[in-house]
């Protein structure tokens, strides 16, 4: 990255954020919202997002590097339990954790299960827990998941803590060290028994996103900027196709094609003999499903929907590339794909 870093403010800060949370409470559309354009897919689907995808947030003051994670859950097959390790090694990497509840839906089980996990593998990070989508609720409703969440914060942190105490303080003693401060930035398993704060947004109407960013700016070490100014996302635009694609195939399906659909684009190539003003590219790209009977689903009647796919699909990535393409899908099926490593690892999870 070619940044001069001595172009920066002494006190400029950078680092790595991310949102965690229960699938669909709006982790990519905060992401999208504090980085100003569509980087990570949303849909209305859970777990949409498979891949983790930076937005990159540049301040005056400092730098935030998003990283959206698929949404934690039980593992139930393989491709879950490697998509919870993913989430795990995130969190390790990251100087502050976005832990996400949605204002509209009672602290759940779900919400406690994931704030267990990100407290039980964070140590000293801070973890902010935010309260998105405040603008489906009235302020008395506000105030109380406020409240329920602060609470469940305590809980979690004060469980963990015990935990950790009752293994013989097992790593504790490091952040004992006088000297090692990890309260300067307010871990949250550490010192205060709950979260470093707790904060409520609405990405849809912009409610205290201006606030969110300052917050997580203002936690981020002091550092020049990591990326230069201009990058929004540093995700391979392969990588992008594939998730639109996946996206279109996943609109309007009501079963249960998200664990059962991944995108592959095999081949990404110029068209010759364009004006160099006017190119086009062909792309070739495989929807890999698990069972005969979904493959049909996506194809349609007479190939009408996987038709629909690629008309949306070709949208949404001309617009992400300036450029026109020519789509060319194909659906296959991998059988059991999701309990297969071989499988697994050659579709890149
Ligand atoms: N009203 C309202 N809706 C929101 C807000 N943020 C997200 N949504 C909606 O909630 C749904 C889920 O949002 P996503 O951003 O895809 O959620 P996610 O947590 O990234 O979901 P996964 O990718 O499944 O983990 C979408 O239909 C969004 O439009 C918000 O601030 N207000």
């Amino acid at each position: 990255m070619s940044q001069d870093p001595t172009a920066a403010p002494q006190d400029f800060r950078a680092g790595f954020a991310v949102f965690v949370g229960r699938p669909n409470v709006g982790k990519s559309t905060l992401t999208n919202a504090l980085v100003g354009q569509k980087v990570a897919i949303t849909s209305n689907r859970p777990q949409t997002t498979r891949h983790t995808i930076r937005g990159i947030v540049h301040r005056t003051d400092g730098q935030l590097v998003l990283v959206d994670t698929p949404g934690m859950h039980r593992p139930r097959t393989l491709l879950g339990q490697r998509l919870n390790d993913v989430v795990a090694e995130t969190l390790g990497e990251v100087d502050v954790i976005g832990f996400c509840v949605p204002a509209d839906q009672k602290v759940g089980p779900g919400d406690r299960y994931i704030a267990q996990q990100v407290v039980a593998a964070v140590g000293r990070t801070p973890v902010v827990a935010v309260v998105t989508k405040a603008d489906l609720v009235p302020r008395d409703r506000l105030a109380e998941q406020l409240i329920a969440v602060t609470e469940l914060g305590r809980e979690v942190v004060t469980a963990e803590r015990a935990h950790r105490e009752a293994r013989g303080r097992r790593g504790a003693a490091a952040s004992s060290t006088p000297g090692a401060a990890p309260a300067e930035r307010g871990g949250a398993a550490e010192d205060s028994a709950g979260w470093a704060h707790v904060i409520p947004v609405s990405a849809t109407d912009g409610f205290q996103m201006a606030e969110l960013a300052q917050l997580l700016v203002a936690m981020m070490p002091v550092s020049p900027p990591l990326y230069p100014e201009g990058d929004l996302t540093d995700e391979p635009e392969v990588t992008m196709m594939a998730e639109l694609i996946r996206e279109a195939a996943l609109e309007g399906v009501r079963d249960e094609l998200p664990h059962s659909l991944a995108v592959v684009v095999d081949e990404v190539s110029e068209r010759e003999g364009r004006s160099p003003d006017n190119p086009m590219l062909d792309v070739h790209a495989s929807l890999y499903v698990e069972r005969p009977s979904q493959k049909a689903i996506v194809i349609g009647r007479r190939g009408a929907r996987l038709r629909e796919i690629g008309t949306s699909a070709r949208a949404q990535i001309e617009s992400l590339l300036g450029t026109r393409i020519y789509l060319d899908l194909h659906v296959k099926v991998a059988k059991e794909w999701q309990r297969d490593p071989k499988q697994l690892s050659k579709l890149g999870f």
